[in-house]
Order: C-alpha cells, then structure tokens, then sequence
C-alpha cells in the first residue's frame, strides 16, 4: 500500500530552486534513504512533507490524502524527529511524553507512555530532565515521543548524527523494529553504513534535483564501472553526485 505521493514538488525560496520537480512514492512499512551533500535540499523536503513548510507548486499526497488541503486529517499518522532536541527541557522524560499525549487526547495515555518508556528501555532514566539527558538519550526520547501517537510515517532527520557507535546501533534496532510495525520511514543522513543498514531504497539529491531513487544494490549497480568492480554505496554516491574520490 502507497503511503506517500510527491508529484512534481517545486520549492524556491526567492531565486533560489531549492527543490525541483521532485516526484517519488513511499510504500507500507519501507525505509528509504535519503541522501545528498550539505544544502542539497534534503531537511527542506521532510519540513514540505511534515507541513512544516509549503511547496510552492506540486502535489503531495499522504494516506491517500491531499496534505495541503487537509493536514488536520493525517497531523498524527506521521511524526518527525528533527535534528535538534525541541522537547520540553525542564520536564522529565516521562513527564514529557505524558504532556504530549494528552496534546493528542490519546486513550489509555497512561498506558501507552509506560509501554514506550519499556519498549525504548527508558525506565531507568524516565524521571531525568530532558535537560540532563546525552545526546543518544535525548535522541532515543524523541524517536519515542514521535512514535507514541503510532503514526504510519516517520520522518527521521539524521536520527544517529553525533552519537556514539554503540548507541547509533541500538537506534537502528529501534528503526529496525519499525518496519515490522509496518510503519513507513524517511531518513536523512550522511552515513553511508547506516543507509545501507536500514533502508530498503536510496534517494540521492543534490542542488534539489532527485537524481536517483532505487534499491541499494541497484543505485549500486548503476554506477558499477564494470561487473568485477566491488562497488560500495560510498562510491555509488560520490559518483552520482560527481566527486568520484576513486
Ligand atoms: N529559509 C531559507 N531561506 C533561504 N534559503 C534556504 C532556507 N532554508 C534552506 N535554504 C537553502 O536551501 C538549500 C537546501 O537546504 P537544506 O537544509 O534543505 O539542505 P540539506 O540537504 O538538509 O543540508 P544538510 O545536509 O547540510 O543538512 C540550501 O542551499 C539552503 O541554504
């Protein structure tokens, strides 16, 4: 089942094209990936996606919804997980998730905060401010915060920058189990490892053109040189966006 729809998405902000023509769809419990150097447009198109900010033309649609028109319907089928920890700093964690699902009127609120803080194996620390939390910390409160309300999307802006090697591989379990739950994931990041870990396909950006949307191994086969050549998504990449390092 097709969860997202982007057709011909264009933004500009003044004179400058920062997405163009951008088109592709998301299915049912897939991870896709998207990729691009700095400013290649990529947090702009999860902040169109989220409703965060409007594309200037195209259409987008979420659950067979059209977003611009009727946001208010889809506002808790889909969560985004920004870059910088925007929760509550004098709350505690647990304080925190309780205020936000009563934001959204959620039945058995109770419940369903104690089921998270177990299921992201907060319990120990559900009662430290956000304030005092590290960053793995803060990271894996957010992700749990935006998953509370089970939306069928998540949106995940470079869910693992800054972290630790250990703590960056209990999110990927985290987002690992997601898809499972059959709920549908869009990631930025500049971590090649962690885009061939977790996503099913790639998107690659630059300068807000799509270059590319496919399958790891495909995006890989693409620009394989000949079929000897052990290629790695690295490579794929720096070839796609042409700063071929090899
Ligand atoms: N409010 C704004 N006004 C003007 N230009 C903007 C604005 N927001 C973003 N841009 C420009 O749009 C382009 C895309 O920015 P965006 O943050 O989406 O890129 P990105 O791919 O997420 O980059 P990074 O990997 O560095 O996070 C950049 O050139 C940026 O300078």
């Amino acid at each position: 089942m097709q969860v997202l729809s982007l057709n011909k998405i264009n933004k500009q902000i003044k004179d400058k094209i920062i997405l163009k023509d951008i088109s592709f769809t998301l299915e049912e419990g897939e991870i896709l990936g998207l990729l691009g150097p700095n400013g290649a447009g990529k947090t702009s198109m999860m902040k169109i996606i989220s409703g965060l900010s409007r594309a200037n033309s195209g259409k987008l649609e979420i659950l067979g919804i059209e977003a611009d028109k009727e946001r208010a319907k889809i506002k808790s089928q889909l969560g985004f997980v920004m870059q910088d920890n925007n929760m509550e700093r004098e709350f505690s964690v647990k304080e925190a998730l309780l205020y936000y699902a009563r934001l959204y009127k959620m039945k058995n609120y109770k419940y369903e905060v104690e089921k998270i803080i177990s299921q992201f194996e907060m319990n120990t620390w559900q009662d430290r401010k956000i304030e005092k939390l590290s960053g793995g910390m803060a990271r894996k409160a957010m992700i749990a915060r935006a998953l509370l309300v089970k939306p069928k999307i998540l949106l995940l802006d470079e869910p693992s920058v800054g972290l630790d090697p250990d703590v960056r591989y209990d999110i990927w379990q985290e987002i690992k189990k997601l898809k499972n739950m059959g709920i549908s994931v869009i990631i930025t990041t500049h971590y090649m490892e962690e885009a061939e870990y977790l996503c099913d396909k790639i998107a690659i950006l630059k300068q807000g053109e799509l270059l590319a949307i496919d399958e790891v191994e495909k995006i890989k086969q693409i620009m394989q040189k000949d079929e000897n050549e052990d290629i790695t998504l690295e490579k794929a990449f720096l070839r796609f966006i042409g700063k071929e390092a090899y």
